[in-house]
């Protein structure tokens, strides 16, 4: 506890420090009755010697009594909050340069109830100066990022001893601003535990990206069949192709109408224009912007032409709908949480009641594993952060991008480069050469690693994009634009003395 508390207490420090003068800035905690409570006063305790003004706001009528004592030892002024004070004492904590949110830990059951809850909601609207929260924000799930509201959004979330997988995922992520990790000794006995969530790092990332050997042609780099875009929706098929084509891959081979096709080769020269499904591919790209039912059927052709040849296969937007029985799993479905929706009412095995699209925003990392192991398939759920379970039920998360790709045409970029990158790697994922299993990830995960790879290329390039315009909005053409440089500066990353 210590440890966790003088972490906490060096945080809070350092930014109210990048403000103003530590001596005589003053910190409110707010303390609930558990250990967390017991964390935050004994930070205030450390603020205070420091010479903060130090005020801890009481939400049980027993806290933690050795924190509490060293707290008042050291100056600390308390407050109990009690019915009918809640709002006075949410203006006065708002007040104050900082505030420490140590409601709830990782020992909570549901959210913050009566008079805690009020004094949150009153907070939350007050927009205070400074939050950090104590090692997650208070009505945060620590293992599936769902939400008890009312939550208090937290400038700096300082966690202690591993990162909970609530901070990874959606709608707890967007609650925890920047998350800190603080070492408090239990990280040795974390290792051997199998982590909720996973989330590939540049090394990780710079391994798994595929590269292309010394001999290596334009078929065997790995061709992408796209059946994308439509008459309506003919941009689609051009922005799919041109960041397949930006992704490196070998060659692409587009089956669709004659007027998608022309923007497609207007765009993208070095994309193919094909009347039928003959041409050999390593990989499809099924479903972006797919509309009427002559393009609907060439996605359905080439599903059964994967189906029969054992090809991986991106499922995107239209050809949701198209989906087997029983899908393998290197079919990568990327539906946003409407689509995720629509899928899981589709199946049989979702049951009477029906799951809405607010469901999944709510609850993504439950439903994404749903829908992974009920249709079989790797399922890749967009959003701020994307989730990528596997059937197995093993997930990876990615949040590298900009609220800015939240754009038309993002996800036919996404979708392109997901096809390139399985276009590129289906022999060697079949086949590790031992990337992955340097990684452990177990084989029949290594879609869904791969699907993470896609994803954090793209928010990189997303990211990278905005920068290059000082941070302002993009449009997905420009996401697109950026991927070779993200794939350039990750590949770098790649350390070939890895076994
Ligand atoms: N586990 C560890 O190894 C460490 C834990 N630490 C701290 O300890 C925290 C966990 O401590 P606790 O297990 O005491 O958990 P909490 O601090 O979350 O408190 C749980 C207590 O609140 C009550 N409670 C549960 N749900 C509630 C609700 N919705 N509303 C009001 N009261 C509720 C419970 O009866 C329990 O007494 C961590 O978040 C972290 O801050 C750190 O000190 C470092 C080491
Ligand atoms: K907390």
């Amino acid at each position: 506890m210590q440890r966790a508390a003088y972490g906490l207490a060096q945080a809070v420090a350092r930014e109210v420090k990048s403000i103003r003068k530590l001596a005589g800035a003053s910190v409110t905690v707010l303390a609930g009755k558990g250990n967390n409570g017991g964390d935050g006063l004994f930070a205030a305790a450390i603020l205070a010697r420091r010479g903060m003004r130090t005020t801890a706001v009481l939400a049980a009528p027993a806290v933690h009594q050795e924190a509490l004592a060293a707290f008042v030892a050291a100056g600390g002024r308390v407050v109990q909050l009690e019915a009918g004070n809640a709002e006075e004492l949410a203006v006065l904590s708002a007040g104050s340069d900082c505030i420490i949110d140590a409601l709830l830990g990782t020992g909570a059951r549901g959210g913050l109830r009566e008079a805690p809850a009020e004094l949150v909601a009153s907070l939350q609207e007050l927009r205070p100066r400074l939050v950090v929260a104590c090692d997650l924000p208070s009505g945060l799930d620590a293992n599936s990022g769902e939400v008890h509201w009312p939550v208090l959004d937290a400038d700096i979330t300082v966690t202690f001893g591993g990162i909970k997988a609530g901070l990874m995922a959606d709608p707890g992520e967007g609650c925890a601003g920047r998350v800190e990790l603080v070492a408090i000794g239990i990280e040795r006995s974390l290792e051997s535990i199998s982590p909720e969530l996973r989330r590939l790092t540049d090394s990780d990332l710079g391994t798994l990206l595929p590269k292309p050997g010394r001999r290596a042609h334009k078929y065997s780099r790995g061709v992408l069949g796209v059946v994308a875009g439509s008459a309506r929706f003919a941009g689609a098929a051009a922005l799919s192709v041109h960041a397949a084509a930006l992704a490196g891959v070998g060659m692409v081979r587009y089956l669709g109408p004659q007027s998608a096709a022309q923007l497609v080769l207007a765009r993208t020269p070095e994309a193919l224009w094909e009347t039928d499904h003959s041409g050999r591919v390593q990989a499809w790209l099924l479903g972006s912007g797919v509309d009427g039912e002559e393009q609907l059927q060439r996605a359905k052709e080439a599903g059964a032409l994967a189906l029969a040849d054992d090809l991986p296969v991106v499922v995107d937007a239209g050809a949701l709908s198209l989906l087997p029985e029983r899908c393998p799993a290197h079919w990568i479905l990327t539906p946003h949480a409407g689509e995720l929706a629509t899928l899981l009412n589709s199946l049989p095995s979702t049951g009477e009641v029906k799951v809405t699209r607010d469901d999944v925003e709510s609850r993504p990392l439950h439903f994404v594993r749903q829908a992974a192991e009920q249709t079989g398939a790797t399922v890749l759920l967009k959003g701020a952060t994307t989730l990528v379970s596997s059937p197995s039920g093993v997930v990876f998360n990615q949040s590298e991008g900009t609220a800015w790709m939240a754009t038309a045409g993002s996800g036919d970029v996404l979708a392109g480069v997901l096809g390139a990158l399985l276009a590129q790697a289906a022999e060697s994922i079949r086949h590790d050469d031992g990337a992955y299993a340097a990684l452990c990830v177990d084989p029949a995960d290594r879609w869904a690693a791969l699907a993470a790879v896609a994803a954090s290329v793209h928010g990189r390039a997303g990211a990278l994009a905005s920068a290059d315009f000082d941070g302002g909005p993009i449009t997905a053409s420009a996401i697109a634009e950026a991927v070779p440089r993200v794939i350039g500066s990750l590949s770098a990353e790649y350390d070939p003395t890895r076994p």
